[in-house]
Parts: C-alpha cells; sequence; structure tokens
C-alpha cells in the first residue's frame, strides 16, 4: 500500500470531539474544563455557567455534554441535549428511579443519543461500591457513613445512595435477613437515613473533599471499606472516560462500572 492510499487516522479525519461543560464554574465543572483543555483527542468547545443559554451548546456545535450543575436543573439540561441529540455524560447527583425512567423516555424518543449518570466518577469510589456489593451478604449490618465538603447540595451523597441501593440489591439476592437493630428511641435522624433498608449517614465538616465508609459487622468482626477523594482530580479521567465512549453507547448507562472491565 502506497502512502497515499492509507486511511487517515479516525481522530484526525473526524477532529477532536467537541465537548460543552454545563456547571464550567464550580468546583468539578472547573476541574472538568482544564482536563478537557489538556485533552489532544478532545475540544472545550463551550463553557456554560448559571445565567448562560444552554442554546450555546448548539450554536458551539457541542458533540458531548458534561452536566455538573445541580440537581435541581439537571433535568432541564437533560431534556435539552437529548432533543437536540448531543451526548450527556452526567455527574450531578439527585438522581432517583423516577428520574432515570423520564430520561429513558425522552432517549426512546431520540434514538442514536447516549446518556450517562455517573454519580462518581472516581476509578477508586466505583471500587468501594462493588467491593460493598460483594461483601455485603456475608455481614449481618452493613451501614455506610459519607463525609463531605459543606458546601454540598444534596445528602445523602449521590455515591452513598447508589452504595445502599447495590447493598440491598445483593443482600435481596442473597436472600438475607433484615438487618438487627434493637433501637425504639431517640430523636429523629440519630439512625441517619434509611435508603432502601440500609442506613446512611451524612457529615458535613470544613475541610473535608469526599469520603465514604461502608462498615460491615458479624459477631466478633468488622469490616470497613474507605474511599477518599482528597482532590477533585480524581473526577477527572472518569470524566473523560465518559466523554469519550458515550457517543458509542446509545441509550441511558447508569453508572461508570458500565465502562470499566471490572469482570
Ligand atoms: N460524579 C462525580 O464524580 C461528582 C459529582 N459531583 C456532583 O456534581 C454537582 C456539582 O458539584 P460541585 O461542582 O461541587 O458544585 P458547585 O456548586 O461548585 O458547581 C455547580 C456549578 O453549576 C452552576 N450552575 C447552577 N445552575 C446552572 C445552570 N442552570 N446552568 C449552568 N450552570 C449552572 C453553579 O453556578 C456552579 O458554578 C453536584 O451534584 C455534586 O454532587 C461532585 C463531585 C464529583
Ligand atoms: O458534591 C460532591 O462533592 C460529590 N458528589 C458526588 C456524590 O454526591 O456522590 C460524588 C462525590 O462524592 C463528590
Amino acid at each position: 500500500m502506497s502512502t497515499s492510499e492509507r486511511p487517515e487516522p479516525e481522530t484526525d479525519a473526524a477532529g477532536p470531539t467537541r465537548v460543552g461543560v454545563l456547571g464550567a464554574h464550580g468546583r468539578l465543572g472547573s476541574e472538568v474544563c482544564r482536563a478537557v483543555e489538556a485533552a489532544d483527542d478532545l475540544e472545550l468547545a463551550a463553557r456554560v455557567g448559571s445565567g448562560d443559554d444552554v442554546e450555546e451548546l448548539v450554536r458551539a456545535g457541542v458533540q458531548v455534554v458534561v452536566d455538573v450543575t445541580h440537581p435541581d436543573v439537571v433535568m432541564d439540561h437533560l431534556r435539552f441535549c437529548v432533543e437536540h441529540g448531543i451526548h450527556a455524560v452526567v455527574g450531578t447527583t439527585g438522581f432517583d428511579d423516577a428520574r432515570l425512567a423520564q430520561l429513558q423516555e425522552w432517549l426512546d424518543a431520540s434514538p442514536g443519543t447516549g446518556v450517562l449518570v455517573a454519580p462518581n466518577f472516581s476509578v477508586g469510589a466505583i471500587l468501594m461500591m462493588r467491593f460493598a456489593a460483594q461483601a455485603a451478604r456475608f455481614f449481618e449490618s452493613v451501614e455506610v457513613v459519607e463525609l463531605h465538603h459543606p458546601d454540598k447540595a444534596d445528602a445523602p451523597s449521590g455515591t452513598a445512595a447508589r452504595t445502599a441501593r447495590l447493598v440491598a440489591e445483593a443482600r435481596r439476592e442473597a436472600g438475607c435477613p433484615p438487618m438487627p437493630d434493637a433501637t425504639s428511641s431517640g430523636p429523629e435522624g440519630a439512625r441517619g437515613a434509611d435508603v432502601d433498608g440500609v442506613r446512611v449517614h451524612s457529615l458535613r465538616v470544613r475541610g473535608l473533599v469526599a469520603h465514604q465508609e461502608v462498615v460491615l459487622g458479624a459477631p466478633g468482626e468488622t469490616l470497613t471499606i474507605r474511599h477518599d477523594s482528597l482532590d477533585r482530580v480524581s473526577f477527572a479521567p472518569g470524566a473523560l472516560l465518559g466523554v469519550r465512549r458515550i457517543s458509542g453507547r446509545p441509550g441511558l448507562t447508569v453508572g461508570l462500572e458500565e465502562l470499566l472491565d471490572l469482570g
């Protein structure tokens, strides 16, 4: 084959993927913007902040959006993106089954568009959730303690809520009995929130970033699985993985683990 017959590498022919960041000036958004700017195969085509017009995404020819805004606004953004055939990687938390069902409905009407909803982009956190779900059936008790900075809008964290659901699902599948708890009095909230039958405790403390412990107990032993995001740089590789893969995954994907080869 002569040089002139060789096909151009795909990235050169297609050019870099045009990325728009919603929530670009926030704590996570600015980290995502930095990571996109540093990647040769991606171009930061739009930084959208509060009060900016989302139509900017269309004007800028954005192909993939990263939404890292607020639970109150994320659904409006996603409806707009899906209607315009823009793929989305969603780091914003606050998703429940009703929201996911709504999103699925919009996606059904826009074949070819992909949305990834990932409550945590850090690989360590994904593994923590996986290990907790694996361990859950071997212990009588499982509780989740999440610890975050006090500027966080939602509690429990999206990661903690997902961990609790994964633990609950694993225990149901294994036929585990309800967890022991003799508490019969005390102020409301003392035992944390009940997420799918699993207790979740939320701490908001200045100086922290994002941390979680899953504490499992059986007679005579405990196992604690802990993850710490010490810096928001921990979220960047997972967010970029989502950006690079989502156009090849039409429909709804929940959890970054779907893009990792976890076996
Ligand atoms: N999936 C993950 O790995 C992670 C998810 N998060 C989640 O990401 C979200 C954002 O977290 P932070 O960056 O800490 O919050 P933040 O408050 O620092 O940033 C949010 C940004 O969104 C902007 N914003 C609000 N409404 C907007 C709108 N309509 N259009 C465009 N921008 C808008 C705000 O002005 C702010 O700059 C939260 O839901 C948080 O739980 C945070 C860290 C990691
Ligand atoms: O708001 C944050 O900071 C974080 N939010 C996500 C969550 O709610 O799980 C991910 C991580 O914990 C940081």
